[in-house]
């Protein structure tokens, strides 16, 4: 019996053992081991092998991933199959990624059509945030872009605005179609040409026309090269040949900038007089052989800063100017309205000037409404620096983010009825009004962002304003226009990063006012 007991006594002794040692131990798992991670990664839509989320996207991206977002949320990952990155839907987690964590996000990644631009490692548009980024940056903002520097080429703007209403009004002449889309890139392509390199001046009128086919080629080969991110290591195999074919392209375009290059150097050594104007080439030479500068810019930093300015530059301005003649051709009152403002402010005597747009204030709401609508870079992409946190999210290093300011400028808990045009919501009297200060479309307001945002922001904005608002205004001024084949422009977007539409704009202008 005494024996039973000890037997039973031992036994409860080593249960209470047993019981405090599981108890102990689940204490020490709950409070002594590393405290999870709080934030996980964010959220992303389920994904096939191989092809990630390729399934889910159309060609029109910004619009896929638009929709996506409204089930994943403002930040979402994606992958589309090699090719990662991070999307952004709203204004509150732009700002985060534009301002709260602005240096963190001030670098862009390499794409796949890196590999084949002879200018590697001098590109800006695409530069790592550090000292070449800054210095050009800075000598953008300072000189070359600079409101001083537009001034001086006011009357190049003027010439080329001319020649685009001499052109459409030849096309009612001849009773012809007028292809929008061409003569609108022939304007930002000249323009752009004149200012950078004075083409026209260089006694070989040929020279813009060659860079505007050259800088087609190039933007339409990155495009599709950049579509190869999608097949990680055999990107290098070029099936297409699209590689070489830019590379060929931008060959050409080194041997026609490095003729331009050794004429300006010309001009520079019999030195400039008072009167004369600098080009941006011109002051890109000055900096070049400048000892003292803060960075040695070489060559081929020149000639690829260059290529940069064409390629973000023309198709960007000419692209937003078609879509703002298409929303006004299928909105015959927001058409007339904008009329009657011309013709009361500018009169029928002469065309609408640069210096008419302060007085014009259904001009600027109807620019300002189609870039909200359709803006020229839809999807800013922007790569993360260090590890961090991003709407509760963690982001690690090296990431890709893309701010889809197509979405942003869409959402409806930033704009009422954001599908349609109305420039009314950017006049005075507007609850939605974002303010008349430039900055507004300097990207200060987290909801408009057609021009992207601080330090990295577009530093040609100003530049394009002005064009844009001049040659709708001469547009809208001098002549009625009709769709070919009667009836709508046809407003879908066509494919790709970039939000062009899908089909030329194609009509027939009528003069309804003759100022020369
Ligand atoms: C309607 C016309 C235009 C639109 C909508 C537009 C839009 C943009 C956007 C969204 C960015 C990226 C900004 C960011 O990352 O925050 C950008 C960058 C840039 N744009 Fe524009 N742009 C236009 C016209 C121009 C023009 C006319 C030029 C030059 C003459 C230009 C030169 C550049 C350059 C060089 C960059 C790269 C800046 C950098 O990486 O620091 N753009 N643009």
């Amino acid at each position: 019996m005494a024996l039973i007991s000890l037997h039973i006594h031992y036994y409860l002794q080593y249960l209470i053992w047993f019981i405090t040692v599981v108890v102990v131990h689940s204490f020490i798992r709950k409070f002594l081991k590393p405290a999870p991670t709080l934030v996980s990664e964010p959220p992303s839509p389920p994904a096939l092998p191989f092809i990630g989320h390729l399934h889910l996207v159309s060609s029109v991206l910004p619009k896929s991933f638009q929709e996506l977002a409204r089930v994943y949320g403002p930040l979402m990952r994606i992958r589309l199959g090699a090719s990662s990155c991070l999307v952004v839907s709203n204004a509150a987690v732009a700002k985060e990624i534009f301002k709260t964590q602005e240096l963190n996000f001030c670098s862009r990644p390499e794409f796949c059509s890196s590999e084949y631009f002879i200018y590697r490692g001098s590109r800006f548009v695409l530069a790592q945030y550090g000292d070449y980024w800054r210095f050009m940056k800075k000598l953008c903002m300072t000189r070359l872009l600079a409101v001083p520097q537009l001034d001086k080429f006011a009357d190049i703007r003027d010439q080329e605005k001319v020649k685009l209403v001499e052109s459409v009004m030849k096309c009612c002449r001849d009773g012809k179609t007028c292809d929008l889309s061409s003569e609108l890139t022939s304007l930002t392509n000249n323009t752009i040409c004149r200012m950078v390199m004075s083409s026209r001046c260089s006694g070989s009128d040929n020279d813009a026309a060659e860079i505007k086919e050259l800088i087609r080629t190039c933007l339409k080969l990155s495009g599709k090269i950049s579509v190869g991110d999608v097949l990680g290591p055999f990107k290098v195999l070029d099936f297409s040949g699209n590689g070489n074919n830019l590379k060929a392209a931008l060959l050409k375009y080194d041997r026609l900038v490095e003729r331009i290059i050794k004429e300006h150097q010309d001009k520079a050594s019999e030195g400039f007089d008072e009167n004369q104007k600098m080009d941006l080439l011109d002051i890109l030479l000055e900096v070049y052989r400048d000892p003292t500068a803060e960075v040695k810019i070489s060559m081929k930093d020149i000639k690829s800063f260059l290529l940069d300015i064409f390629m973000a530059g023309t198709d960007t301005s000419s692209a937003a100017m078609q879509w703002a003649m298409g929303e006004l051709m299928n909105k015959p009152k927001a058409f007339k309205k904008l009329r009657d403002e011309i013709n009361s402010v500018v009169g029928p005597n002469r065309l609408v000037k640069e210096s008419d747009i302060p007085n014009l204030p259904y001009l600027r709401a109807v620019i300002r409404e189609t870039l909200r609508l359709h803006p020229s870079a839809p999807l800013i992409i922007r790569e993360c620096g260090e590890d961090c946190n991003v709407n509760g999210f963690m982001v690690k290093a090296k990431t890709r983010v893309l701010v889809n300011v197509y979405a942003v400028m869409r959402d409806p808990e930033s704009w009422a009825n954001p599908n349609e045009f109305d420039p009314e919501r950017f006049l005075g009297g507007s609850d939605e009004k974002i303010g008349e200060h430039q900055m507004e479309f300097k990207g200060q307001n987290f909801r408009f962002l057609p021009f992207g945002s601080g330090r990295r922001g577009c530093p040609g904005a100003s530049l394009a304003m002005l064009v844009m608002h001049a040659a709708v205004g001469c547009l809208v001024q001098c002549f009625d226009w009709e769709v070919k084949g009667g009836g709508k422009v046809d407003l879908s977007p066509g494919p790709g990063f970039a939000t062009e539409m899908a089909h030329p704009l194609v009509c027939y202008p009528t003069v309804s006012s003759n100022p020369f």
